[in-house]
């Protein structure tokens, strides 16, 4: 490949990544390897700089706005840091800054580099008026809302007294601390939804949804770093950090003021290990010049500030022996293998890695363990890097001896029933074929039916549930209606955790058992659609049940509806409404459902309320494309139906009006135009409500 096809190839590979990362929250290869190939473009560029491409990744701050939300230009620019992985451009750096400043002195404040989202904070007159997303770095998404859900960030405070305009502005990092990225994800699994792979992306993903009251109970939090306002308030950084947790904010204690670049270089080696018992994730070490002043003599790149760098931590790779292969049965019936690993002096101890003992990593399916090669009594590579879940990352062929290893039979049965296994056409994990039988599918039925978004009874949970099966009290869920008090007082079960060894007993006195009960007893009351969801019929998820309760309005409709007619529900496609159609074939779930109907579950829709405010639209329909500063999208359908209008699907000749909001849609505009169809205003529209 020559160099031009090559810069050709990192352009849009990173540009493709940036997105995934930016837009979707995700990343599809390590941080790590990312900056690696940027390092590579950028090398290539300088060499040859007529090859660079106009959309090259690397002098720009990576992340874009998206049409979700209102975009807003920052009063100052946000931009990226630049970053490295090693010492000696640790001190280049330090080289440039000594240079920079003609010999003046200078110090320096380390920080962790939080690994969450960049957050810019509007206060007006002390109040907090406005939070926004990095963005492209010249303009952000308002996400106000969703930014006041951080209980620890002040909404109001008092400004100093040298702000005369009254306007400051605060950056931080948004994250979610760990332990809620695990709740997080927990919930997500029981509910058969997708999870995040780290705590970086499930932050990103959360301050972004539409919901606020979604993003509030996901628990994000975030850690604020700087003060910037027109005027000059602060001489430098160390008594902007101080202030400002004088006045409320939260700043993380763990900063530190380093004299030399050496001392710096104590602080990365001090916070390598340390970093883990933080509750959050963190990525590596943000140094910056403390003078304001000295800051404005070395000035910025188009991309990042020449006075501050950041020093990223390696993935860190420990050598690990693979004891053996064992493999667990989800609730779906889904198998996934699971790596035994142990120390090479085999101790029985794990491996140290990034401050947590490693025992086990999940190895995903067949195809990943013959990707690997892997053989049992392998050494083989451990790794744990921005995700806290470890994987094995390759085998070590120099210390394969093939006496002693022993090759992976996948199992052909059912590790917990015995039942066969199978695996369809492409898809990559095998199912255990047994699904009425299978103890940790029943149990995961269960834990499914009891979910939040379910039958939301949260005074039962996994512990509890796997005791009630192993007594035989609930074998399905309609069995959770026949339980009384004299059946689960004095339940009892010890359970050790396999890697920590900690002993756990669940016990069930007076109190458990009444709020079991009484939590069973309120789930009579939850709504049809949530009823529909917990019943676990294959692909209906939580919004699928509320479009097919909406549309079906109860369970009898439901059941007699054949294919076309399901097809006619919104969003409801062939593999759903096929799904739908084989659940109502097998006798055991119409039992099912009967017995839930009699336990007194509601199997009908009841009637929304609807809020009636005037009759300014009646006879009007109506489509809107974009944001807007009123309304979040479900807001502006209520305000139409409420007042007599109707909102329909699509633009067609038929359309009364098109609402236009900030950043629209051009091809509904493109259609509107065609069609002469009227588009009005936000302001328009509230006008015609008089
Ligand atoms: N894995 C992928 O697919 C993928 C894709 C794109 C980007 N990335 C990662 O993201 C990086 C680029 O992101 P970036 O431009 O935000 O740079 P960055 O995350 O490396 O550094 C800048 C950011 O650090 C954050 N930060 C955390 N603690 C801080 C502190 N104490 N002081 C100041 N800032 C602090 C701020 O949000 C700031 O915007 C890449 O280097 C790469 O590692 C990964
Ligand atoms: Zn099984």
């Amino acid at each position: 490949m020559n160099p031009a096809e090559r810069i050709s190839e990192l352009t849009e590979k990173l540009n493709y990544y940036n997105h995934r990362y930016y837009m979707d929250s995700v990343s599809e290869i390590s941080d790590q390897e990312f900056d690696m190939l940027l390092k590579e473009l950028e090398n290539l560029e300088n060499q040859y700089p007529y090859l660079k491409l106009p959309e090259s990744p690397s002098h720009r701050v990576g992340g874009t706005i998206t049409k979700n939300f209102a975009s807003v230009e920052h009063r100052y620019p946000m931009l990226s840091l630049a970053n490295t992985y090693n010492e000696q451009e640790l001190l280049d750096f330090d080289e440039r800054v000594r240079k920079g400043l003609n010999g003046e002195s200078y110090e320096y404040i380390c920080e962790l580099k939080f690994d969450g989202i960049s957050l810019s904070m509007t206060f007006e007159n002390g109040v907090f008026v406005r939070g926004v997303t990095r963005g492209d770095g010249v303009k952000g998404d308002d996400i106000t809302n969703n930014v006041k859900t951080i209980k620890t960030l002040p909404l109001k405070v008092k400004i100093p007294p040298s702000i005369t305009t009254g306007i400051f502005e605060i950056r931080g990092e948004g994250f979610l601390p760990y332990s809620s990225f695990e709740k997080m994800n927990a919930e997500a699994e029981a509910a058969g939804e997708e999870s995040y792979a780290n705590a970086r992306n499930a932050a990103s993903g959360s301050f972004k949804l539409q919901d606020s009251a979604e993003v509030a109970r996901r628990g994000l939090d975030a850690y604020v770093y700087q003060f910037l306002s027109d005027e000059e308030v602060f001489a430098t950084h160390e008594e902007s950090l101080i202030a400002l947790k004088n006045l409320g904010f939260n700043v993380s204690q763990t900063w530190q003021k380093c004299h030399t670049i050496q001392d710096v270089i104590e602080y990365i080696k001090e916070w390598d290990e340390k970093r883990f018992s933080l509750p959050l994730a963190t990525d590596g070490i943000v140094i910056k010049l403390n003078s304001i002043a000295q800051r404005a003599e070395l000035g910025y790149t188009a991309k990042s500030p020449r006075w501050a760098i950041a020093y990223k931590y390696k993935a860190e790779s420990k050598p690990a022996i693979l004891k053996a292969v064992t493999y667990q049965v989800g609730r779906t019936g889904a198998i996934t293998p699971v790596a035994e690993l142990d120390n090479e002096k085999r101790n029985g101890k794990g491996i140290h890695l990034s401050g947590t003992t490693v025992k086990r990593a999940s190895l995903h399916n067949a195809n990943e363990i013959e990707r690997l090669g892997l053989r049992i009594g392998d050494t083989v590579f451990v790794e744990k890097g921005g995700e806290i879940i470890p994987k094995v990352t390759a085998v070590d062929l120099s210390k394969r001896d093939m006496f002693n290893t022993q090759e992976i039979v996948y199992p052909n049965t059912c590790p917990e029933c015995g039942a066969p296994l199978t695996r369809k056409d492409g898809e990559a994990n095998h199912y255990c074929t047994n699904e009425k039988g299978c103890p940790p599918q029943i149990r995961g039925r269960i834990e499914h039916f009891i979910h939040r978004k379910a039958m939301n009874i949260d005074s039962l949970g996994e512990g509890k549930i796997e005791l009630l099966y192993e007594k035989g009290l609930v074998k399905n869920i309609t069995d959770l209606y026949d339980l009384t008090y004299e059946k689960l007082f004095g339940l009892e079960k010890i359970t050790e955790d396999e890697t920590t060894g900690k002993v756990r007993k669940v016990g069930f006195k007076e109190k458990t058992v009444q709020n079991i009960l009484d939590g069973i007893e309120k789930s009579k009351q939850a709504p049809f659609k949530q009823v529909l969801f917990g019943i676990g019929i294959r692909y209906v998820g939580a919004t699928v049940a509320e479009k097919l309760a909406g549309f079906f309005k109860n369970i009898d409709n439901i059941k007699a509806a054949d294919y076309e007619t399901l097809r006619t529900a919104p969003e409801i496609g062939d593999k759903i409404a096929q799904s739908i159609i084989e659940f109502f074939q097998v006798e055991e779930n119409l039992e099912l459902i009967e017995k839930l109907r009699n336990a007194g579950l509601q199997m009908a829709a009841q009637d929304e309320v609807k809020v009636i405010e005037g009759d300014q639209l009646v006879g009007k329909t109506f489509l809107y494309t974009g944001t807007f500063i009123n309304f979040e999208r479900e807001a502006l359908e209520q305000k139409i139906e409420a007042n007599g209008g109707k909102v329909v699907s699509g633009v067609s000749g038929k359309l009364d009006y098109l609402i236009v909001g900030d950043k629209p849609g051009s091809s509904k505009i493109e259609k509107a135009k065609k069609l002469n169809v009227k588009m009005i205003s936000e302001e328009e529209f509230m006008a015609m409500l008089g």
